[in-house]
């Protein structure tokens, strides 16, 4: 493995996908750690960089000479990727492995994010990072062949399943519901996908705690380094996640909870994928917010 790179005293932190949910969260919590280059598609904060294009990333890594560097740029569109599946391959898996390999060569570290959705849900309980993968759709697939290119790249890259990320921005099942309890008598919700919702805010708020300790030399990422399941605490469905907003709200819709069979769309979900964070929690000492505590704090923003 190359040598450690040493670390300024005020670092650079190379933020790619800052225009995204999780990426504007990171932006604002980053910024206490060191200088944040913030890249996004558009460059609205900084520099842009197109996933799309390898010679892109190089070159951003290049220039950015980076201290650390945190990925939330993904395809995400789960229903779209089902159609657009080199799209999706490019950004989620061919772009985070070469991503990999570019910082392993300077022996810079990484953090990178993935999702519930490279498991099935069939399990029946909250999955373990050691439970095996075994993704329903193309955003999965992609999602899996990334983070797995990353760790396999030799670099030192912390890897954080998360899932059900809503926040103040960004296309958000949280924003859609207010949106569409302004607008409909009458809403039906499915009721049998189970999962965490988590708060990006939080996300953003535990990626810079470790980072913290990582940049200080605290955490070495040849101990810690690997694959970590990061999520709102606690479980419930969709359905019950909007109800849940519904009377935070105080808006007047009728909810209905159906099954999955008939909210029918292009990308299968998984039914129960639930994401056990112990090994989170014991090896950096932290663990996320309930997702009730967390939707009522993000909603006291948002009013
Ligand atoms: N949203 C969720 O529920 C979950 C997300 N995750 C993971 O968390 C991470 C952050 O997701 P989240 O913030 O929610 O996602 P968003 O879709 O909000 O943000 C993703 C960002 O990636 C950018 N992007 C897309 N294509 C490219 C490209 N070709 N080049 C550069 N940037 C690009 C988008 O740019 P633009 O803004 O210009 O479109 C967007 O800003 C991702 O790894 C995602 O897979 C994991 C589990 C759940
Ligand atoms: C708008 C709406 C959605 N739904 C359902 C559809 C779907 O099963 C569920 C959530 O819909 P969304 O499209 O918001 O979410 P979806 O794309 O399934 O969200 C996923 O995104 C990716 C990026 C992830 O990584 C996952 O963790 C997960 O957050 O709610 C209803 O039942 N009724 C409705 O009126």
């Amino acid at each position: 493995m190359s040598q450690k790179h040493q670390t300024p005293e005020r670092p650079r932190l190379l933020l790619i996908g800052a225009n995204g949910q999780v990426g504007w969260e990171l932006r604002r919590t980053l910024a206490g750690l060191g200088e944040v280059v913030a890249a996004s598609l558009e460059g609205e904060y900084g520099p842009s960089i197109d996933l799309m294009d390898p010679q892109s990333l190089a070159r951003l890594v290049d220039e950015a000479r980076p201290d650390a560097v945190i990925n939330a740029a993904a395809y995400t569109a789960v229903d779209r990727a089902e159609q657009d599946r080199d799209s999706a391959r490019r950004i989620n898996a061919e772009a985070v492995g070469e991503l990999g390999v570019l910082l392993a060569k300077r022996a810079v570290p990484v953090v990178h994010y993935s999702t519930d959705f490279v498991f099935s849900g069939t399990l029946g309980r909250p999955y373990t990072e050691d439970d095996q993968p075994d993704p329903l759709n193309v955003y999965g697939e992609t999602k899996l062949v990334g983070e797995r290119a990353l760790l396999d790249s030799g670099a030192r890259a912390l890897v954080f399943r998360t899932s059900w990320v809503y926040g103040a921005r960004g296309a958000n099942f949280l924003l859609t519901m207010r949106r569409l309890f302004a607008e409909r008598d009458e809403l039906r919700v499915v009721d049998d996908q189970i999962g965490s919702p988590t708060w990006s805010r939080m996300l953003a708020e535990m990626t810079a705690q470790v980072l913290y300790r990582v940049l200080r030399g605290e955490l070495d990422l040849d101990e810690v380094g690997g694959l970590y399941h990061l999520t709102g605490g606690g479980e419930v469905s969709w359905y019950g996640f909007a109800c849940a907003i519904l009377e935070a709200c105080g808006e007047g819709c009728n909810l209905t909870p159906i099954p999955s069979s008939e909210y029918p769309a292009p990308a299968p979900r998984p039914a129960y994928s639930v994401l056990d964070n112990g090994r989170f929690e014991r090896t950096f000492g932290l663990a996320m917010p309930h997702w009730r505590d967390s939707l009522v704090q993000c909603l006291e923003e948002l009013d």
